[in-house]
């Protein structure tokens, strides 16, 4: 397949169904990570687009373009996006490339699951209307009552840069599926593709305010948003700290939210394993794909003692043989990270590492072969102690620390050793044993002998500090909607709680 080149579209913020120009007129460069170079610029959002977008998002849903839509009528839409999306693979690809620095395959296999995921939603959008209305049994028949789904509303969507439009879409897709009227904040990191679904749903008819899509800065743009009175939802993908200041400015209008935050996800390794290349290839994926920038990363491998040599000299030799490049290369499997501010992030993170008494087994630094760029080595750090900084906190990027344990139970107490709890893998050819673990692990998601595959149908998210609510499956539907009980009383006679005054 050739690699379509690109320029940047030239987009203004997308409300109402139009393109329409930030009310201060202000910019923000889009910078190509694998160049470090500007390549286009997005128009910065604030707080009077905000309240615009918002009212625009309100009016769409007292409307009957939108408002009183079937869930079988904005399944239609949700399928006409996808078809878009599908026509536009290539240069959607490439976008995200030069936009986030990702190898291309794995932007055109994000936008395969864009796809999916939208037309996903069109089938629990119909599959909707016959639960919108569902009577609830009682034990006295002088009354009825009924349990309606309903859109809750306005909801504020905010994302992150790992994966633009694919995390755009998993907040996207089941609010429009719900039948609430959405205003996206996509991060000012990577918000190419967002901008170009904004075409997409003006191009398929979209009704004007169902979708609004505002890119700016985060206390520009995301903080107003989540403090408009008029959005009943917020829904967050990204960093603890962040997940921390949305959650406090939605406490004071007891706004829901659902955060989405990060992880720093053990990977069990046990001497049973019955292939060690196939458990070295799903360690280096667990924390090397996304250029390392994925939330539920396995970056801390914890591996028996009695394979460890044998199974890191392996992983060194794997390691070795990733192709670092610019991701427009046809077999490129590790990109840029995403910012300066992210490179220079990462690298303090290992030279901390470093200074607290960690060795960096390999990497750990710019590869010799590429002057420019937010290019980092896949990097494996051992001797690592739980005390240390590489292996409490988040890096996100390609960063793997390594541990050795002897036993089950010092295993499981290493791997839940954090105050993350979003994901967790086990290889081990023992499945009693992946089942323990199952159930040891403080996680919302578990992989056993693998790391990472994600799919659309099952529910996504974590515990502790990595958030809560889930995404995806049947169960980012629910994120969206009102649950709203309805008791009539069907019976003739008078309700008698009170003595009835002298007859009429
Ligand atoms: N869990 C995940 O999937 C992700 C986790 N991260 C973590 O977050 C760190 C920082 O990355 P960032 O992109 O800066 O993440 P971030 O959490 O700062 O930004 C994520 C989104 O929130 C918005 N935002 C920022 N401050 C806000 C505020 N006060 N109110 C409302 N919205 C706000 C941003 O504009 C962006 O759209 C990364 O180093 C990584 O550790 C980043 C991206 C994804
Ligand atoms: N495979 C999708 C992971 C989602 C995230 O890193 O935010
Ligand atoms: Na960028």
């Amino acid at each position: 397949m050739a690699i379509p080149n690109m320029r940047i579209p030239s987009r203004q913020l997308f409300i109402d169904g139009e393109w329409r120009e930030p009310v201060k007129k202000n910019r923000l460069p889009v910078i190509n990570p694998a160049t470090e170079e500007i390549i286009g610029d997005i128009p910065a959002s604030t707080a009077e687009d905000v309240d615009i977008a918002v009212k625009a998002a309100r009016r769409a849903l007292g409307r009957n373009d939108w408002g009183s839509t079937t869930g079988a009528q904005r399944a239609k839409y949700l399928r006409a996006i996808a078809a878009k999306v599908l026509e536009k693979r290539p240069e959607l690809a490439t976008l995200e490339t030069i936009d986030n620095g990702k190898p291309w395959f794995e932007a055109a296999s994000d936008i395969d699951d864009v796809v999916a995921c939208f037309e996903y939603y069109a089938d629990l959008a119909e599959a909707l209307d016959s639960k919108s209305k569902t009577e609830v049994k009682l034990h006295l028949d002088s009354f009825k009552t009924h349990v309606y789904k309903e859109p809750l509303g306005v909801v504020g969507l905010i994302t992150p840069w790992n994966y633009p439009l694919l995390m755009t879409t998993w907040k996207v897709a089941p609010a429009l599926a719900a039948g609430c009227a959405a205003v996206l904040k996509p991060s000012e990191l990577a918000s190419i593709t967002s901008l170009e679904l904004g075409e997409i749903c003006r191009e398929v008819g979209l009704p004007p305010g169902a979708l609004n899509i505002l890119t700016g800065l985060g206390h520009e743009a995301g903080s107003p948003l989540v403090s408009h009175p008029d959005v009943d939802k917020i829904a967050f993908t990204g960093s603890g700290p962040t997940g921390i200041k949305i959650m406090t400015a939605a406490a004071q209008l007891v706004k829901p939210v659902t955060l989405e935050l990060g992880g720093k996800s053990p990977l069990v390794v046990f001497d049973d394993i019955p292939n060690i290349d196939i458990a070295v290839e799903w360690t280096l994926f667990g924390c090397f794909w996304t250029n390392g920038q994925i939330c539920s990363a396995t970056s801390r491998l914890i591996i028996q003692d009695t394979i460890a040599s044998q199974f890191l000299d392996r992983l060194l030799e794997w390691t070795k043989n990733i192709k670092i490049s610019d991701p427009l290369e046809e077999d490129c499997k590790l990109g840029p990270v995403i910012s300066r501010g992210q490179y220079e992030k990462v690298l303090k993170l290992i030279s901390t590492a470093k200074n607290e008494g960690a060795t960096i087994l390999y990497g750990g630094e710019r590869p010799q072969h590429l002057k420019k760029g937010y290019y980092i080595q896949p990097t494996i750090i051992t001797d690592v102690d739980t005390s240390m900084e590489i292996w409490k906190e988040e890096v996100f990027g390609p960063v793997l620390c390594v541990k050795t344990f002897k036993t089950e139970e010092e295993a499981i107490e290493l791997a839940n050793d954090t105050k993350y709890g979003l994901g967790a893998a086990i290889l081990s050819k023992d499945l009693e044993r992946c089942e323990r673990f199952t159930k040891a692990f403080q996680s919302g998601i578990v992989w056993i002998n693998c790391s990472q595959p994600c799919f659309w149908q099952p529910p996504w998210g974590g515990k502790k500090r990595s958030g809560f609510g889930r995404e995806l499956g049947e169960w980012s539907l629910e994120n969206y909607l009102n649950i709203k009980q309805v008791t009539q009383y069907v019976s003739d006679e008078p309700w008698a709680f009170y003595k009835s005054p002298s007859k009429l």
